[in-house]
């Protein structure tokens, strides 16, 4: 700090003291030069006390009753020194300066003790004044002598006394010069004082800004230091927490470590182990090489076989299946139907009992039997599995390369669209030929797909209704789109229907639903021989596209499956108006059908006029490469005696007559239109 040094506190207090002594706060009562000492207004013309007591003295006498005699004038010490202040005075008496001090008031000892000195430095009354007292004996009035020389006594002491006050008052006037300097240094020294006090004061200002400031500035360092502290703790923490991360860390890592040393010993082995098997693997591989070639020459052996086969057991086959009595119908033939016999070691041969009446209506007492024999009969309790058993080989045919067309042909009620659908409930079980078909064939895809051979799939679902085409894949079909069936080209006699809806299809699921979807759109009516007849014939197709890219191999087919529309005897069905109209439609297109497959039979070209539901229905045929299987399947209710005779006497089919009882001519129409080098349709 700049400035003088802070003074000791003693001193300090020793400066206010002197302060207070050299500065008095009452009235001086210095005698100081040009002014008296205030008395007593009845004391001015008395003599000091001092000197009353002291003569008093020589008035003992007096009290002794001796004379009153003016006592002997004492020679007076000189005035004391101003040093000599305080100290035992002329008249033998001590005081303490601090009595005195305390006793002189603001006066100050000095000043009293100086009184007092020159008190004491006075001329002690001579025996005149003792006499003069009040004690003494007033002289006589004509003691003028003796009154003379009381006053001249009195004179005496007065001179002394004057001498004595001039004396003290030259000390006082010494000592006031003195006390004035004195004054001077410690008014000086007080404002030397006050400066330095001050320039402390300021001083003492900034070092409590200073102070304040520090203490903010601690204040502040000691939050840092408890944020300091808390983060130091968090820290530790998170240091420990680290360390024992780190721990775990380096444990982990030396399992690692150990685990991938004994990982690398394992992958050298396995290294070791890979060549070896690298080495297997190429020998595996042209093993593999040599069993795929066996795996698809046999695959085509296969083929072959199955073709072979197939041609041996007849591109045309012929089922005939007789549905069980419906309850409705059991009513009325308790018998069960005892007129169809189906012999037990000949599953091929269905043999018919009726009894015909003689030309002149007597009765004849033995029935005429017939045997019908077809590529297979399946009685009234074959299920629908042993008749798919044989659709089935026709359908491998069908992945395999070959057109596939399967009808169902019957009477109304015979139980077409059972055989073909099944009924509407959704058990697997009776699940009709279409779903069995389309199921075999996505299964036996996914089989080929290992041999090398990828599948692309397109269906579509027409129905042919009053001899117009109907497509069953529209939701809502608009009104003029007509179908028609085209040739695909001039040079081929591939046909198609433009518009029709092709849906690509990947799975079983997605041709159910097609199927499904079909079903809801297809014409069905109530009839007097069918509670849900259907009065169209629908055509399913899934042409079936396979590739086999390593051996560049392609195979292309359609698969058909055809349920038609069940010929009705009006006399039966007693069918009117739109059901007549219908039932006439549905016989015109059946007896058209007939006629194609005589004609293809005959190796005859067939014209594209009339209706559409023969073209349409043998497109299958007209199929030029490769060669095509078909099977025909009979189906038969309870009036299968009078259907088969009838058939036997007027068949709704041409020719067949001798279809019947032996399939040969509806063989031969229907079985090599590709052999007849295109002559199928026109
Ligand atoms: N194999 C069978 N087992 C049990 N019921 C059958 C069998 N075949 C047909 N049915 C029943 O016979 C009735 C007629 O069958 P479906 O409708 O299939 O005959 P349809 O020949 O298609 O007749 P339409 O030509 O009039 O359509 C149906 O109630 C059906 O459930």
């Amino acid at each position: 700090m700049d400035g003088p040094p802070p003074l000791p506190l003693r001193e300090q207090k020793m400066n206010s003291e002197d302060k207070s002594f050299l500065l008095p706060k009452g009235p001086s009562r210095l005698p100081v030069s040009g002014l008296r000492l205030k008395r007593p207004a009845s004391d001015e013309n008395e003599p000091p006390k001092v000197d009353r007591k002291r003569a008093r003295g020589p008035l003992d006498p007096t009290k002794r009753g001796g004379p009153v005699t003016a006592a002997p004038s004492v020679p007076k010490p000189p005035p004391a020194a101003p040093g000599l202040r305080g100290h035992r005075q002329a008249g033998g008496r001590r005081r303490s300066s601090t009595r005195t001090r305390g006793t002189a008031g603001v006066a100050g000892p000095s000043i009293t003790g100086s009184r007092r000195t020159v008190a004491a430095a006075a001329p002690k009354p001579a025996a005149a004044p003792a006499a003069a007292g009040g004690g003494e004996k007033k002289r006589a009035p004509w003691d003028l002598k003796g009154q003379v020389s009381d006053l001249r006594a009195k004179v005496g002491t007065y001179k002394e006394k004057a001498q004595g006050l001039a004396g003290e008052n030259e000390a006082l006037r010494h000592q006031l010069s003195q006390l004035e300097g004195e004054l001077k240094q410690a008014t000086a020294r007080n404002q030397q004082l006050e400066g330095r006090n001050s320039a402390l004061a300021l001083e003492l200002q900034t070092c409590q800004a200073q102070a304040t400031e520090s203490l903010q500035r601690v204040e502040q360092l000691v939050k840092q230091e408890q944020q300091l502290q808390e983060t130091v703790k968090s820290q530790s923490q998170a240091i420990r927490e680290l360390e024992t991360a780190g721990r775990k860390a380096r444990e982990a890592k030396e399992d690692l470590a150990a685990q991938l040393e004994a990982r690398e010993a394992e992958l050298r082995l396995a290294q070791e182990s890979l060549a070896q098997r690298a080495q297997e693997n190429e020998a595996l591989a042209a093993r593999k090489a040599q069993l795929e070639q066996k795996l698809h020459e046999s695959e085509m052996e296969r083929r072959s076989l199955h073709n072979a086969v197939q041609e041996l057991k007849g591109n045309i086959r012929v089922f005939c299946r007789v549905r069980p009595l419906l309850s409705s119908e059991k009513e009325a033939q308790k018998q069960g139907v005892s007129h169809l016999r189906f012999p037990p070691d000949d599953s091929k041969s269905l043999v018919l009992s009726k009894a015909e009446e003689s030309h002149v209506g007597r009765e004849r007492k033995e029935d005429i039997v017939y045997e019908f024999n077809f590529d297979q009969v399946f009685p009234p309790s074959s299920s629908q599995e042993e008749v798919f058993e044989e659709i089935s080989l026709l359908v491998q045919s069908a992945l395999d390369g070959y057109h596939v067309c399967i009808f169902a042909y019957g009477q109304t009620g015979s139980g077409k669209t059972y055989t073909m659908e099944g009924p509407d409930c959704q058990d697997p079980s009776t699940a009709g030929m279409i779903p069995r078909a389309v199921q075999q064939i996505f299964r036996k895809a996914r089989e080929m797909e290992a041999k090398g051979w990828k599948y692309h799939f397109t269906a579509n679902f027409l129905e042919i209704y009053n001899e117009s085409l109907r497509d069953l894949l529209v939701l809502r079909p608009e009104r003029g789109s007509e179908l028609e069936i085209r040739r695909v080209s001039q040079c081929t006699e591939e046909l198609h229907v433009p518009n029709l809806c092709y849906v690509p299809v990947a799975s079983e699921q997605e041709v159910l639903k097609l199927l499904q979807r079909a079903k809801a759109n297809r014409s069905v009516a109530k009839t007097n021989l069918n509670e849900r007849s259907s009065r169209s014939h629908s055509l399913f197709q899934l042409r079936i596209e396979g590739h086999n890219t390593n051996r560049e191999l392609h195979t292309s087919s359609v698969l058909s499956l055809v349920d038609l529309a069940g010929s009705e005897r009006l006399d039966r069905s007693l069918s009117t108006g739109d059901r007549l109209k219908e039932t006439q439609a549905i016989n015109s297109s059946l007896s058209n059908l007939g006629l194609v497959i005589t004609a293809l039979s005959n190796k005859v070209g067939v014209c594209l006029r009339g209706g559409e539901s023969w073209p349409a229905m043998g497109q299958p045929f007209a199929a030029p490469q490769p060669a095509s299987r078909s099977a025909l399947v009979f189906c038969e209710g309870e009036d299968v005696a009078s259907t088969a005779v009838s058939r036997v006497g007027c068949p709704p089919i041409g020719g067949s007559r001798a279809v019947i009882p032996s399939n040969s001519t509806i063989r031969s129409g229907m079985g090599q239109p590709h052999d007849a080098g295109g002559t199928g349709l026109p």
